[in-house]
């Protein structure tokens, strides 16, 4: 039983970390890509840059092959932005991140050849992976298929491309993969403990729901919840028009059956007699409560008296084919249910309602018990 509960709460968790996970890289997938646009931009312009921030010395950044195809990036971006919340499924925003990382790795091999330009790898470098951490981190499959091919290219550049192994550029490229792995770890677990917490209360808050509207023995709702839905019943039934009826219901020498069986056989009895009433009746218009003790109580909306004697008819059956044995009984060798059956009139309260269907079944016990009545 508790494993079952436990492998509930574990699914619950695990479509909620799904729906926050994807809620979540919508929006900061939205934010990165503009980002990448941002650094695009940048460098796509950094020759007019250049030239207003030093135009004496009119040194011009070469234009690289990547100036040339810089409409149909900014396209790609554009079309990316767009399409980002269409993006369904892990496989294809992994591919989107790839390709965006892999469009990176390209434009630093080209700006690393470039003598000029070598100076802004390593800060654009930094901002991008910090940046996809921040957007990514819910997911660590698509912020490496983001992140790897940008590591990729600057490890092969720094160890394989160049003559002499630059120590210091090294050693800052090791310094940036501890604080993103451990940024991402800590992100991360604030990330899924956030998910935990918010799974946890949605339990909880289910459960005290569960507390306040139902019988925590026979699991029908408890008399709190009969009440305002008698109330609210009765109310719409004036406004509107219509019928409501009621049964009240008592398990015949129950006393007697406690008594024989014990407390906890009267306990299980209980239950399953409120499992035959939950099965007669229409789901889920009609409410099956337990008034107190033995008594429940049947609410019938949209029926009339004849409607609540079918529904009587069928109680009595299904606790008689229930066969639950009472020795004590003096009426069957089985336990038995009386009950009183009252609709509702123009004017009566629900007060009154309840009374007349307990007048009802008082009548039922004095006629032998087992059976129904109908109140006036
Ligand atoms: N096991 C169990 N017994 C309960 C519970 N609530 C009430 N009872 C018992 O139900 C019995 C009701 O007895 P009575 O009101 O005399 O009614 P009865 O014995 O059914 O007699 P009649 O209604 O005249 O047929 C009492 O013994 C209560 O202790 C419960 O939750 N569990």
């Amino acid at each position: 039983m508790q494993k079952t509960t436990h492998t509930l709460q574990d699914t619950a968790f695990n479509a909620l970390l799904i729906h926050y996970k994807t809620a979540s890289l919508r929006t900061s997938g939205l934010w990165l890509l503009f980002a990448n646009l941002c650094f695009t931009l940048f460098l796509f312009g950094r020759h007019h840059f250049q030239l207003l921030l030093d135009p004496v010395s009119k040194v011009a950044i070469p234009a690289t092959i990547f100036d040339k195809l810089s409409l149909i990036i900014i396209v790609f971006f554009i079309i990316a932005l767009s399409l980002v919340r269409y993006i369904r499924g892990m496989l294809p925003a992994m591919a989107l991140a790839f390709v965006t990382g892999l469009y990176w790795a390209v434009v630093f091999h080209v700006m690393v050849s470039n003598d000029t330009q070598q100076q802004l790898v390593f800060p654009l470098f930094c901002m991008l992976i910090f940046t996809a951490l921040i957007a990514l981190y819910p997911s660590t499959p698509i912020l490496y298929s983001f992140t790897a091919p940008l590591w990729l290219s600057l490890f092969v550049h720094l160890v394989f491309l160049r003559t002499t192994i630059p120590i210091l550029e090294v050693a800052a490229m090791i310094i940036a993969s501890g604080l993103f792995e451990s940024g991402r770890i800590m992100l991360n677990r604030w990330f899924v403990l956030s998910v935990r917490r918010e799974c946890d209360n949605a339990l909880l808050v289910s459960k005290l729901d569960d507390l306040a509207h139902n019988d925590p023995l026979t699991g029908v709702a408890n008399r709190r919840q009969l009440d305002s839905q008698l109330e609210q019943l009765i109310a719409q039934t004036e406004l509107q028009g219509g019928t409501l009826s009621l049964i009240m219901i008592d398990v015949d020498f129950f006393k007697k059956y406690n008594d024989h069986y014990g407390h906890q056989a009267g306990d299980s009895c209980l239950i399953s007699i409120a499992d035959c009433f939950k099965h007669v009746v229409r789901q889920p218009t009609d409410l099956v409560a337990r008034y107190g003790g033995e008594e429940f109580v049947v609410l019938l909306p949209n029926a009339g008296t004849q409607d609540a004697e079918v529904v009587a008819s069928r109680i009595k059956q299904s606790v008689e084919k229930a066969a639950i044995p009472h020795a004590l009984s003096q009426v069957s060798q089985t336990v038995t249910v009386s009950q009183g059956i009252m609709q509702w009139a123009p004017g009566m309260t629900s007060l009154e309602l309840l009374k007349r269907a307990d007048s009802a079944l008082y009548q039922a016990k004095h006629a032998g018990r087992n059976g129904y009545c109908v109140g006036e």
